[in-house]
């Protein structure tokens, strides 16, 4: 099945201007990817584990795989949007370059006299100069030299970090996320990961293409990340609470997009935490307008408390229940269909683990998933889903697969 993705551009190819996401499965129009850089070169054994990756890639092959990623995409008739080229563009703006600076600058760690040092050589040098700096982070020996002596520069060992690298910048989707018309920034859980909500936040303030884009969700709110956020049906959100959203995130979120009208419903879904699990995404992905893909060994207690409005600006959280008939209500449909993950414990165990259910739907029933996950790959095409395959042997290495290196922008309305 060839997905024809119904563009809304302008004659003269002007992007659509008012992009909005209301599934999971639309035709996808227009996504946001980031190309891995010299970012993950940063990675050694010393710092994989902080940086959260659980291995050392081969950037040079994760790169290739991340391109062919791409033409897959482009080849169904998805725009895709580089964030480093947003980024560029964004940092034209001399508000951005102050928003971009001001998060890189860490006087606590450089102290007074390098962190204006460092100010200072951020203010002078070209967006493209700029957004590398943002995106790869600085060692102490690639800070500008600076007049006088300095403790803090002659204390730290040359390939320490004055400003940290962002790996998983890789992983568009955990820092954004379209809900409607609205982009919400989110608040990533851990300190590897912190500074990305800045850079995400200034391209969508100041890059010419999003300025008038409304905000969903209070940035830096209660932890909340995109990898937790299932856009279920229209108006039908669920959110994981697990190792990175946290309950007062997911109430926060539920409360912005209730009030706002962007869903009736809220599933807030209790997972494990662990880093196996570590995004609702990780277990289940929707795979087609009523089917998931799901990791067997959570089927039978993964839960949801859902969350509706009590029409006076509050919410009312009803009980427990079943995540998959809470959601079928919630959906209005009969049921969703369940497509398992691997074959047996052991195959469905290291499925999962590869991400076998972190699948990128480019339109119902046509999903894009790792080509490793053989098993899962197959029961997908069982049930009647076409499979992209792709490569993730280096780009796995960060624990993401397609949902997670991807946010969608623009998706076409179900029809
Ligand atoms: N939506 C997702 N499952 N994202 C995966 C993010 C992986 C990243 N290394 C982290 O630990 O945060």
């Amino acid at each position: 099945m060839t997905a024809h993705i119904a563009r809304t551009e302008h004659l003269d190819g002007t992007p659509n201007p008012a992009p909005r996401v209301d599934s999971e499965v639309g035709p996808l129009r227009t996504v946001l990817l980031h190309r891995p850089g010299a970012e993950l070169k940063r990675l050694t054994p010393r710092n994989n584990d902080q940086l959260l990756f659980d291995g050392v890639p081969w950037v040079d092959r994760a790169q290739e795989e991340h391109d062919a990623f791409a033409e897959v995409l482009r080849g169904r008739g998805t725009e895709v949007l580089l964030l480093s080229d947003l980024l560029v563009a964004a940092l034209h703006d001399d508000r951005a370059r102050i928003a971009g600076i001001h998060s890189a600058v860490n006087e606590r760690r450089l102290g007074i006299d390098l962190a204006d040092a460092l100010r200072s050589h951020l203010t002078s040098i070209s967006p493209e100069q700029l957004a590398t700096a943002l995106m790869t982070g600085m060692t102490f020996e690639e800070l500008p030299a600076a007049e006088g002596a300095s403790l803090v520069r002659k204390m730290h060992h040359p390939i320490d970090f004055a400003v940290d690298p962002l790996p998983n910048l890789l992983f568009t989707r955990d820092s954004s996320v379209w809900v409607g018309d609205r982009v919400a920034i989110t608040s990533l859980a851990l300190p590897a990961r912190d500074r990305e909500t800045a850079l995400t936040d200034l391209i969508y303030a100041y890059h010419p293409r999003f300025r008038k884009t409304g905000r969903a969700y209070g940035a830096h709110s209660a932890p909340v990340e995109g990898g937790d956020v299932l856009l279920l049906a229209p108006g039908v959100l669920a959110i994981g609470v697990g190792e990175r959203t946290t309950p007062a995130g997911a109430e926060s979120f539920a409360r912005s997009a209730l009030r706002d009208g962007l869903a009736h419903t809220v599933l807030a879904v209790p997972i494990t935490q662990e880093r196996a699990t570590m995004h609702l995404d990780t277990v289940c992905t929707m795979v087609d307008r009523d089917a998931v893909v799901m990791y067997p060994a959570v089927r039978d207690n993964l839960f949801a408390y859902p969350v509706r409005s009590d029409g006076d600006g509050g919410v009312v959280v009803h009980d427990r229940t079943p995540f998959l008939d809470a959601a079928a209500e919630a959906m209005g449909i009969e049921k969703l269909r369940v497509i398992d993950t691997g074959l047996d414990a052991v195959t469905a165990e290291r499925e999962q683990w590869d991400d076998g259910n972190n699948t990128l739907a480019v339109g119902p029933g046509l999903v894009v998933a790792y080509e490793r996950n053989v098993e899962t790959n197959a029961r997908l095409e069982d049930a009647g889903v076409e499979v992209l395959r792709i490569s993730g042997s280096e780009l796995g290495s960060g624990r993401g697969g397609p949902r997670c290196m991807s946010c969608p922008i623009d998706r076409a309305a179900l029809k």
